[in-house]
């Protein structure tokens, strides 16, 4: 299958900072990948460099099989939705959405309305005057309503409350599920969005230290809960990344996939088994105080 992105051996530097080193990945269609990191982990250098807004120290990018720079076929399949996204002072919303329209070729302008009534949008409210959460949600709209082939969300949700973030997720993938694209998902709100993420990419220090199907990735941990003296007794040994006291209860985190062994044990003792969050597992693997080299585990 032709990927959608490819990179290979990317390097991008700041001066003295390496923001991005030797990252190779690739993208395949039809997938919504969660792009995961800690503050200043490389991630926005990254979708910068995708979308041809700034250029690689070294290595390749290509996407859709082309080099995005200059490539107005390329960057026209691509909508970038970013957290600080800048409009024209006289933009009222609808303006957005007219040029938008203008832009990309799908867009689709019945969809357009309902999600700025979903969203609770006036249309005809200059862009300068909408709350935090509102310009947010206009990025929303406009990331959807133009279904282009790759659509990249940087953390598009500053100011947005529970609701309005839920109705996002619930969007995505009801009109995903109707027309699949590439979809790239950063954010730091990693427990809210992992059921809409197939796969993982963490980037730490500017390495890629995770590309993995989000299902093989619950995979490495498990959490046990139950009464707090059993569950020690149970967790004695195996390599805990997180616990979680609530009441007399605890919850910990433990990595592995949980054998047979593991889980008669926890049976016989009362306790709980189930999938570990998937926030918790990143936590682990891009935690500072762990040994280097351990990301890929
Ligand atoms: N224009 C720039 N000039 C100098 N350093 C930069 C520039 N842009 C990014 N950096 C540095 O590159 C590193 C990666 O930054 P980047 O913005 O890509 O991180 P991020 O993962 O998006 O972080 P956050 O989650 O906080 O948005 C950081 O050390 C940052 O200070």
């Amino acid at each position: 299958m032709s990927a959608i992105v490819e990179v290979r051996r990317l390097n991008k530097s700041f001066g003295s900072v390496a923001a991005l080193s030797d990252v190779n990945f690739r993208l395949e269609p039809g997938k919504i990948y969660g792009l995961l990191g800690r503050n200043g982990a490389g991630k926005t250098t990254l979708m910068h460099l995708l979308t041809a807004q700034n250029f690689a120290t070294s290595g390749e990018i290509r996407v859709f099989g082309e080099e995005p720079y200059e490539n107005e076929k390329v960057l026209s399949r691509i909508c970038f939705i970013k957290e600080s996204q800048k409009y024209p002072d006289t933009f009222r919303v609808k303006d957005v959405f007219q040029a938008a329209s203008e832009i990309f070729a799908n867009w689709d302008w019945e969809f357009a309305y309902s999600l700025a009534e979903d969203f609770r949008l006036p249309l005809n409210r200059l862009v300068k005057k909408l709350s935090r959460g509102m310009l947010s949600s206009v990025g929303i709209v406009v990331g959807l309503a133009s279904r282009a082939p790759l659509t990249i969300f940087d953390e598009p949700y500053l100011g947005l409350d529970a609701v309005a973030r839920s109705l996002f997720y619930d969007r995505l993938i009801e009109d995903y599920g109707e027309n699949p694209r590439t979809v790239i998902l950063s954010t730091h709100l990693i427990d809210e969005v992992s059921k809409l993420l197939e796969h993982v990419l963490v980037i730490d220090g500017g390495k890629l230290i995770l590309d993995e199907e989000t299902d093989e990735l619950r995979g490495r941990a498990y959490s046990v809960a139950g009464p707090a003296d059993k569950v020690e007794a149970f967790a004695k040994g195996k390599r805990v990344i997180h616990r979680e006291p609530f009441g007399g209860l605890t919850s910990a985190s433990i990595l592995g996939s949980g054998t047979g062994t593991d889980r008669e044990e926890a049976a016989r003792s009362g306790l709980e088994i189930a999938p570990v969050s998937l926030q918790q597992l990143i936590v682990h693997l891009t935690r500072t105080d762990r040994p280097s080299g351990q990301g890929r585990e």
